[in-house]
């Protein structure tokens, strides 16, 4: 017999009952999944020091960017959200916050951010290192990758950096005994070494023709850095532009093409190699056993060291090392997220720049031992360190890391070793008046991959210290004629 009506409702009554009940249950205590959905915590960004009203915390940093933000980190910790006015930023400073933007989330980090100066490139749309990424990007990185940079290329440019090298060399010797500008004598090479590259010519043979890049690009630096304060006081103070700095920089940039890479590539290992030889000088026996292993290996006099010697000498690349691990060119990496994304269970929002302070991962007591030393050992293979061909788990980033990292660091790294080599093996170095170079940072207000600042020696006062001696046992080195041997 088909059950009635009444027989199902009776049947169900206990069953919608029983429903009921757990429902309620649910929704007292608290676990109903719509209200779920509404309790969930907004979104936590990265903590930050005290703000003041309208300033943020202006007001905390210093004038050097990288030891300011440092020593936020070690007072507030290594992920931080800091507000420089009306913009926004979060700090990364040590080898796991740095790990978790270069790798476990690097797709959502490879981009940069729009910086103040932007607006008045002539290739707005089309910077190669500040371009977001995208196929404009994945284009020109493939072209610099397999055609300008590429290993076959790079073993055609050693002939390039041999001659430069030389050219440095023989005007550094022409000065002997005098006051020497090592500052302005390796810009003039490195900028000779990218034109060659990027342009298959030299800056020019004239000294004011490479003076005139020189000058285009410190002044490039300088209004981009002055236009990028702007991003500090937002967008409004950015537009007005009260100096009138925007049209400037596009005369600027108009008088010199291909300024991407040369930006890049040039002031960067210059610098480097000014830190390199200004920690040698002050450390006479790390000089002295980088001369005695170069001695050794390249063996006949009248022989200067060459690239294919750089394997063989690793106390050079531990001394090349070490200075990038101090004194990184580029300290400060910014990069932008594409999407939100947590971070040490934080989240950093859509389009928050990220700066990664690669200059307090370098010398994270946590990860380096007398971390603020300059000791090449470290780098060499008996240290029990390994460090060569990586990142040392996310410690050593002086070209930064993943797909948006240095595609300039083979280059550099060949330049670096060959020159600081040779001025190793060619001179002795003195500081007038015997004292030590003053290592202290000092601030210079540039722009370079979007760092307001970047730290380095101060050439006008270091610059004019440094004397340069044909060294004892270099006397063989006829290096204002032509008998050096090059091969
Ligand atoms: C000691 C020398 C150098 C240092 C320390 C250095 C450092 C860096 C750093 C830290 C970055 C940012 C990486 C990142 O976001 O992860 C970078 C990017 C870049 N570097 Fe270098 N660099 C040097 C030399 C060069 C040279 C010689 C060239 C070219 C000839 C070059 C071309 C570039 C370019 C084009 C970018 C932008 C890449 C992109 O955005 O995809 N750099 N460099």
């Amino acid at each position: 017999m088909a059950p009635s009506t009444e027989n199902f409702f009776l049947l169900i009554a206990p069953l919608l009952l029983l429903l009921l009940a757990y429902t309620s249950f649910l929704f007292i205590s608290g676990k109903s999944p719509s209200l779920k959905r509404r309790r969930i915590k907004p979104p936590t960004p990265p903590p930050g020091p005290p703000a003041l009203p309208i300033i943020g915390h202006l007001h905390l940093v210093g004038k050097v960017l990288p030891t300011s933000f440092q020593a936020l980190a070690q007072a507030h910790g290594p992920l931080l959200t800091l507000r420089l006015g009306l913009s926004t930023c979060v700090l990364a400073s040590n080898a796991s916050t740095a790990q978790q933007i270069f790798k476990a989330h690097e797709l959502n980090f490879s981009s940069r951010p729009e910086f103040g100066s932007a607006q008045y490139s002539i290739y707005r749309g089309s910077n190669f290192a500040m371009a977001p990424y995208g196929d404009y990007w994945r284009f020109m990185k493939k072209l610099t990758v397999t055609r300008l940079l590429s290993p076959a290329r790079l073993r055609l440019l050693a002939g390039v950096v041999d001659d430069e090298r030389l050219r440095l060399l023989r005007s550094v010797a022409a000065g002997d005994g005098k006051v020497c500008d090592l500052g302005s004598e390796l810009t003039a090479m490195t900028n000779n070494v990218i034109c060659r590259m990027a342009m298959s010519t030299r800056c020019s043979g004239e000294s004011e023709e490479a003076e005139r890049v020189r000058r285009v690009v410190a002044e490039c630096l300088d209004l981009a850095g002055k236009l990028s304060c702007g991003d500090a006081l937002g967008p409004f103070f950015s537009v007005l532009d009260f100096s009138g700095n925007g049209p400037k920089l596009f005369r600027v940039l108009t008088e010199f093409d291909g300024l991407d890479i040369f930006i890049a590539g040039t002031d960067t290992t210059s610098t480097a190699m000014q830190w390199a030889m200004a920690e040698l000088i002050n450390h006479p026996a790390a000089f002295k056993t980088l001369r005695d292993e170069i001695n050794a290996v390249v063996g006949r006099p009248n022989q200067l060291i060459k690239s294919s010697d750089v394997p063989n000498l690793p106390f050079l690349r531990a001394v090349i090392h070490e200075t990038l691990r101090l004194h990184p060119p580029a300290p400060l990496i910014i990069r932008e997220s594409a999407d939100d994304c947590q971070v040490n269970g934080f989240t950093i929002k859509r389009k928050t720049r990220v700066l990664t302070n690669v200059y307090a991962v370098m010398r994270d007591p946590q990860c380096w031992k007398n971390p603020d030393e300059f000791i090449p050992e470290r780098f060499m293979e008996d240290s029990g360190e390994k460090i060569e061909g990586g990142n040392f788990d996310f410690r050593y980033l002086p070209f930064g890391s993943g797909r948006r990292g240095c595609p300039g660091e083979s280059l550099a790294m060949m330049v670096m070793h060959a020159t600081v080599g040779a001025l190793v093996q060619c001179f002795d170095w003195e500081v007038e008046g015997g004292e030590k170079l003053d290592m202290s940072l000092v601030v210079l207000d540039r722009l370079w991959l979007g760092h307001e600042m970047e730290e380095k020696l101060d050439l006008e006062k270091e610059s004019h210290h440094w004397v340069a001696y044909a060294a004892e046992g270099s006397r063989r080195l006829d290096l204002l004629g032509s008998p050096i041997v090059v091969d």
